[in-house]
């Protein structure tokens, strides 16, 4: 069996990966910690995700715990995962990164430390919103120049970044299908005498509102008529499933960083 150490196990998506991590017929929950001073400290982080016993009780911080496992599944906070990544690489323990918010330099500090351990990094870690990068990267090329693109994500009133990372992803996977660098149009507000948009930008408005879990739209905005790809999750559970199957996959590979397309098998879509 694989074992599994879960950052941030009392968090909405820690209780729900504990959940899934049981539930996998190749994982075993091992070790799990939380932020020091955290109230879950101490309690049994199975009674948390699923008021299903399991005797994993939560400990302070990853190197209480790091040499009880194989692979680290994070969704907790961009500055804690860069601490975990930096340990997982002296540890030569896998990762599995959920969180968002990781700068550019974070991401290429990843990318020097994966030269000693492997993960799976992605935004999103749900199958149909891998398979909506694509279609937006596909959509994108098909449609060309006259098409304004522009997205709107919502997700619940206790998200901490904005953009959601999935809209960066999914106005990264567009621009590319039209030959542009996400860097140069992306335009995440807009706010008073803003003038005419410029036909090359990519458009990231934010909604935060109630229990949303997350809906991302892409809209490629024609004269006379629109095409609009639509991601609605209904629950936490299928992002905590993806994130155990990547769990499955990553410990049997070589070290760098992978996405959930090599882990789903999409990369060639
Ligand atoms: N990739 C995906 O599919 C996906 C899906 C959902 C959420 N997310 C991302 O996951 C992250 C967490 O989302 P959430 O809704 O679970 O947030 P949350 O605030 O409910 O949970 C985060 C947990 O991490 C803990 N934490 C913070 N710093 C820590 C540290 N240094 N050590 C240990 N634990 C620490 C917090 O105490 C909290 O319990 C966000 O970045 C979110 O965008 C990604
Ligand atoms: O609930 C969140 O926070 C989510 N964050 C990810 C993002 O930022 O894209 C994935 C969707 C849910």
């Amino acid at each position: 069996m694989i074992k599994v150490i879960i950052a941030g196990a009392a968090g909405r998506m820690g209780r729900r990966v504990a959940l899934m991590v049981n539930r996998h017929p190749r994982l075993e929950f091992a070790a799990a910690f939380e932020a020091p001073g955290s109230p879950a400290i101490g309690k049994d982080a199975g009674f948390l995700s699923a008021g299903e016993e399991n005797g994993v009780i939560i400990g302070e911080g990853l190197e209480s715990v790091i040499d009880q496992g194989d692979v680290i599944i994070d969704f907790t906070f961009h500055k804690a995962t860069m601490e975990f990544a930096r340990l997982a690489a002296q540890h030569n323990r896998a990762m599995v990164i959920g969180t968002t918010g990781l700068s550019a330099e974070d991401l290429a500090e990843l990318g020097g430390l994966a030269k000693n351990f492997p993960c799976v990094q992605a935004p999103n870690m749900s199958v149909c919103v891998n398979v909506l990068f694509k279609l937006a990267k596909k959509t994108a090329a098909i449609l060309g120049d006259d098409y304004d693109i522009e997205i709107i994500e919502a997700h619940h009133n206790k998200k901490k970044d904005a953009p959601s990372g999935t809209a960066l992803k999914l106005a990264e996977m567009a621009a590319e299908g039209v030959g542009r660098k996400l860097s140069e149009v992306a335009v995440c507000e807009r706010n008073g005498i803003i003038g005419e948009r410029r036909s090359e930008e990519i458009g990231i408005q934010t909604i935060r509102a109630a229990d949303i879990v997350g809906e991302h739209t892409v809209y490629f905005a024609g004269q006379g008529e629109r095409i609009e790809l639509v991601h609605r999750a209904h629950s936490r559970d299928h992002f905590a499933r993806g994130a155990a199957t990547a769990a499955a996959w990553i410990v049997d590979r070589e070290n760098g960083v992978y996405s959930m397309f090599d882990v789903l098998g999409l990369d060639d879509l």
